[in-house]
């Protein structure tokens, strides 16, 4: 293991931003902390990186403890969402910048920008201030500054979050690209919930200082520890006191048997290739329904129409509001 999180709590006052965070994240790995705003992401990222001090628990590093270590001494490399960059300094100067400190020799640290400018790539902007930059090569740039002196771990918190969409999708692939070239175990904090389970290995689900969940994109979507992580990481809707996918949800236009739910058409929204179907339960619910516009089509689905609602046979089921993992639904 890379990074052993154990036992790890950190108060602000009275408030409780981390509490008992166990985590432990294998070496190589790209691994992405995900929550909401205020759960404590931040918090955990800058008590690897030893700008914070857990009140308790360890923090073990290639096996070394590193709780009490300070910042410099932990070999981590950061990258933050505003990068304090040096205004007066060429984007190779930067990069060069943790070499020259720890005093390498001319020639070595040369090569080393020029490999990394490559890998970022940036070679042919290396005489450039970073104000003539765009965003998303100001980011490349501080990424290959934090690689420089070749760090055990890399941090990165919300390193994407002031660019724009498209720049954001960009840089996300190819930070991808870039971690299955070097692969030094990466952590990024993200409350993007497509970011994550595009770009990472592992996933740490945190929300309100405690972990929900941690899984590969593929088990935290598929098997969901709770009603909390089968909500974040993707659109979700009500049926009979169960959460569950909107496109997971069968409608018939004709009366369906036991343990099915009747209601009637709200609404019809296309959007894209999709169909969404707002459904009025008799209790007062309402439900959405997603299906394709074929399908939405053959049942001649209309405001109005009365239709029967059930859970897909296989789907993923999460009892409303509880904590519990759920059974794969049996209808
Ligand atoms: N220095 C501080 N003093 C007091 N409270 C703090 C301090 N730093 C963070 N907090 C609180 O701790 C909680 C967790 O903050 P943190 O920045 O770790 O959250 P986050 O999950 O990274 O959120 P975001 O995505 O918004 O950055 C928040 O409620 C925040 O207000």
């Amino acid at each position: 293991m890379s990074i052993d999180i154990s036992g790890v709590t950190k108060k602000y006052g009275d408030f409780v931003a981390l509490e008992d965070v166990n985590v432990s994240i294998p070496t190589g790995q790209l691994t992405a902390l995900l929550g909401p705003s205020g759960g404590g992401k931040s918090t955990l990222l800058r008590i690897i990186a030893g700008l914070e001090t857990a009140d308790a628990g360890t923090i073990k590093i290639e096996g070394t403890d590193a709780t009490k270590l300070p910042p410099q001494k932990r070999n981590v490399g950061f990258v933050f969402q505003h990068y304090a960059v040096f205004k007066h300094m060429t984007v190779a100067k930067n990069v060069a910048f943790g070499l020259e400190i720890r005093k390498r020799k001319k020639d070595e640290i040369a090569a080393r920008v020029d490999e990394l400018l490559k890998l970022v790539h940036l070679s042919q902007f290396s005489h450039r201030m970073p104000s003539q930059l765009s965003g998303g090569q100001r980011q490349r740039m501080a990424l290959a500054r934090a690689l420089a002196v070749e760090p055990t771990v890399l941090l990165l918190d919300e390193p994407f979050g002031a660019l724009d969409a498209k720049v954001r999708k960009e840089l996300r692939d190819w930070l991808r690209r870039l971690h299955d070239e070097v692969h030094v175990t990466t952590v990024f904090v993200t409350h993007d919930q497509e970011e994550a389970l595009e770009v990472a290995d592992e996933i740490v689900v945190v929300n309100e200082g405690r972990v929900e969940q941690i899984g590969t994109p593929d088990q935290l979507y598929d098997q969901p520890a709770n009603d909390f992580v089968m909500r974040f990481l993707g659109e979700t809707t009500l049926l009979d006191g169960h959460t569950v996918r909107p496109h997971d949800i069968e409608a018939t236009t004709t009366p369906g048997g036991p343990g099915t739910v009747a209601g009637t058409v709200e609404r019809v929204l296309r959007v894209g290739f999709e169909v969404r179907v707002t459904v009025r339960t008799e209790s007062g619910d309402d439900v959405l329904v997603t299906m394709t516009r074929t399908h939405a089509r053959s049942l001649g689905l209309e405001e109005g129409a009365k239709v029967w609602l059930s859970i897909a046979e296989g789907a993923i089921t999460v009892p409303a509001g509880g904590t519990q993992p759920a059974p794969v639904a049996a209808v």
